[in-house]
């Protein structure tokens, strides 16, 4: 690349990222689905031409409610029920997220959603490692580098938090880096599993939650303050405790201070939170003012089937409507790697010898 370079799709894609928010349900390739679905029986697809396949996808996402955002779900759950097809999404996951140009990759997925069959929570566990390990390796042939963690989810609408958590502590030295609640924010509170994360807290264990995405201040005050979540999946509403005045003066209430005094990461995913209704578009993302109040920012996909994006494709839609230069996009990429659940050693590394190497020769 020459120096200063746009900050054109392709040339975001050459800059080593780090992604800490992404479901591995939430990131098959379309044609997959199609063979997997034919491969396991599975008849319940919309349809099964490639190309509409996906578009349904991103359509049925943009629904305006995480409801009926994540009732797309249902599809890539039910063609994710044995083995070979949870190796095969995970390892083509690898190789998707690397193609990106990511460097590091924290991958989340319900375990719990994928024993209809008859798998345990274990042999879905072991399942996905093989497929990371699979794709991480045919990703190393092309003489490229990838390090995935995965994050173990329990959903707030089944009562298996502290079944899923046992699972993440009993596998955290084999590929589980920690652990998050997902599902439907409005009625299912975090504080339903506190005994989870009394767990996970005793046993020093890393842990995430969705908060703050379809409901407002009190899940975030709850994940942090109740729960003790270290970071927060999306934490968009937290700028409901942020005013500005005319005169542009901004004021942070005591919830927002705290989050950023403490640099509590924020796994922001702009595409998907335009599906699901928390705002209404990326120049109206709250990602802006957070970002410019120095927050710690991350920039996530969430989903990439459902909203059609990559990292490289986030990071180009907000340049375009923030007017973003390579300095913030390496910010953002700093931000996520010291906010991994990673050794610090590992971390460091990272940042020393790949992420700061592969910005050098960009300013703004
Ligand atoms: O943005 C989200 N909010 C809450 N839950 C979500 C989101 N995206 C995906 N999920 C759910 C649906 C998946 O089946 C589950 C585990 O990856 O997590
Ligand atoms: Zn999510």
């Amino acid at each position: 690349m020459p120096d200063n370079p746009p900050l054109t799709l392709e040339n975001i894609r050459e800059v080593p990222k780090v992604l800490l928010h992404d479901h591995l349900d939430g990131g098959l390739r379309p044609d997959t689905v199609v063979e997997l679905a034919d491969a396991i029986g599975y008849r319940n697809l919309p349809t099964t031409d490639v190309p509409e396949l996906s578009r349904w996808f991103r359509e049925a996402a943009d629904s305006g409610s995480l409801e009926s955002y994540l009732e797309t779900f249902a599809h890539t759950c039910g063609v994710m029920q044995t083995e070979e097809a949870l190796v095969r999404v995970a390892a083509e996951c690898a190789e998707d997220l690397a193609a990106d140009g990511v460097v590091y990759a924290e991958v989340r997925y319900a375990p719990e959603l994928f024993v209809e069959r008859g798998l345990t929570l274990d042999a879905v566990v072991e399942a996905v490692q093989a497929g990371f390990d699979e794709g991480t390796r045919r990703v190393a042939e092309r003489g490229r580098n990838i390090r995935i963690g995965t994050l173990l989810c329990a959903m707030r609408q089944h009562a298996r938090a502290t079944e899923i958590a046992d699972v993440a502590v009993r596998y955290r030295d084999a590929g589980v880096a920690g652990f998050d609640i997902a599902g439907p924010e409005a009625g299912f509170p975090p504080t339903r599993n506190l005994d989870a994360f009394e767990y996970l807290r005793t046993n020093n264990a890393h842990f995430t939650i969705h908060a703050g995405e379809a409901f407002g201040l009190p899940s975030i005050w709850e994940a942090i303050q109740h729960c003790g979540a270290e970071r927060l999946g999306h934490g968009v509403s937290i700028v409901d405790d942020i005013k500005s005045d005319a005169d542009g003066t901004v004021h942070l209430g005591r919830l927002a201070a705290y989050v950023r005094d403490r640099r509590i990461p924020l796994e922001m995913c702009p595409s998907s939170n335009v599906q699901t209704g928390a705002v209404r578009s990326i120049a109206e993302h709250p990602i802006g003012l957070l970002a410019r109040l120095r927050f710690r920012v991350t920039v996530n996909t969430d989903n990439r089937l459902m909203s059609g994006c990559t990292v490289s494709s986030e990071f180009a839609a907000l340049a375009r409507e923030f007017g973003y230069g390579w300095d913030d996009v390496r910010w953002f990429t700093l931000n996520a790697m010291k906010s991994a659940f990673l050794d610090f050693d590992r971390r460091l590394d990272l940042i020393n010898n790949v992420i700061k190497p592969g910005y050098a020769h960009l300013t703004n």
